[in-house]
């Protein structure tokens, strides 16, 4: 079996009285794109902040390809963490931070750093403090690309970037990923946007993980029937059911059904539609029943 590219173990992070952290252990799958999903404070940032050796533990304990990240600068070379809240020195050019991030990363690309320049239209000589909104998202986003870190971590990386540059920024990552693959963590809150990028999927609330499965695991628990009500309620049977719509006699239902060619043929012959789930419909559903 391939060793995790990193791993948590009965981790706990309090911050004051505030638990941020409660008993969390999973590992991260070399060489995948994962999906760190969760509601606002829920625990993602700390998550990575505590991967990427920047937080002690209150309890429990982390490796990251093999070693602790903390203050260890071997591991810490393998690791890009970018987050919008990234703060640079006054003075920094664009050019400044993609050629301090070169010396600090070792398997950085610059071929790849120019054509995600040209790509986002960054200015290089453009003072880092005067860049838009949107163009500091798209210098980390560079900067996390090109640096080919085994270990990357995204911490909702889109702030302030419009749909088309998220979109670059998503084939970007899948073309470059498809060519060098790495273990990716990407935070977001915009899930049907990444929904075809993410392989595994790790859901966190209050501090705990409430899913860590692989995205086809998860797709397939759960289907959506839509059709005449009655039809719709026979075929979904004694099911749990996670969402529910009406509309006349219409209904729309998201039940705990598998998703298989098996129920497609049967759901056509009663008239009725069936798809699989979506990553986002099931993430809210289990952040709502963890809120419960
Ligand atoms: N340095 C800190 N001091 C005190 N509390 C903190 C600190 N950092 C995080 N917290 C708290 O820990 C909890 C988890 O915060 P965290 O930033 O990890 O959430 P998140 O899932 O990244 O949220 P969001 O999606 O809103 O960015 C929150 O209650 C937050 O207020």
């Amino acid at each position: 079996m391939t060793a995790p590219a990193a791993r948590c173990r009965a981790v706990t992070k309090k911050f004051g009285s505030v638990l941020a952290l409660d008993d969390v252990s999973f590992e991260l799958k070399p060489n995948t794109i994962h999906g760190l999903l969760g509601r606002n404070g829920a625990g993602k940032t700390t998550l990575m902040r505590v991967m990427t050796g920047q937080e002690f533990l209150t309890s429990g304990s982390v490796e990251v390809l093999g070693e602790t990240p903390l203050e260890n600068a071997g591991v810490l070379s393998q690791i890009s963490f970018i987050r919008e809240s990234q703060k640079y020195p006054d003075d920094y050019t664009v050019k400044h931070v993609l050629s301090t991030a070169s010396y600090l990363l070792p398997h950085w690309d610059q071929n790849l750093a120019d054509i995600l320049l040209d790509d986002f239209q960054l200015p290089l000589k453009r003072k880092v403090k005067k860049l838009s909104r949107g163009m500091l998202s798209a210098l980390g986003v560079i900067v996390g690309l090109a640096s080919r870190a085994p270990l990357t971590f995204f911490d909702e990386p889109y702030l302030g970037l419009d749909a088309v540059a998220r979109h670059m920024f998503y084939d970007r990552l899948l073309a470059d990923y498809a060519e060098h693959p790495r273990t990716v963590v990407l935070s977001t809150h915009l899930i049907d946007e990444v929904s075809n990028l993410i392989e595994h999927v790790i859901v966190i609330d209050k501090g705990r993980i409430l899913l860590d499965d692989s995205a086809d695991n998860l797709r397939s628990r759960a289907t959506v029937v839509t059709g005449e009500a009655s039809s719709v309620a026979e075929f979904v049977g004694p099911a749990p059911v996670l969402a529910r719509e009406t509309l006349g006699t219409q209904a729309r239902v998201t039940a705990e059904l598998s998703f298989s060619e098996l129920r497609k043929a049967d759901a056509h012959r009663g008239g009725l539609t069936v798809e699989p789930v979506s990553l986002q419909q099931l993430v809210v559903h289990t952040t709502t029943k963890g809120a419960a």
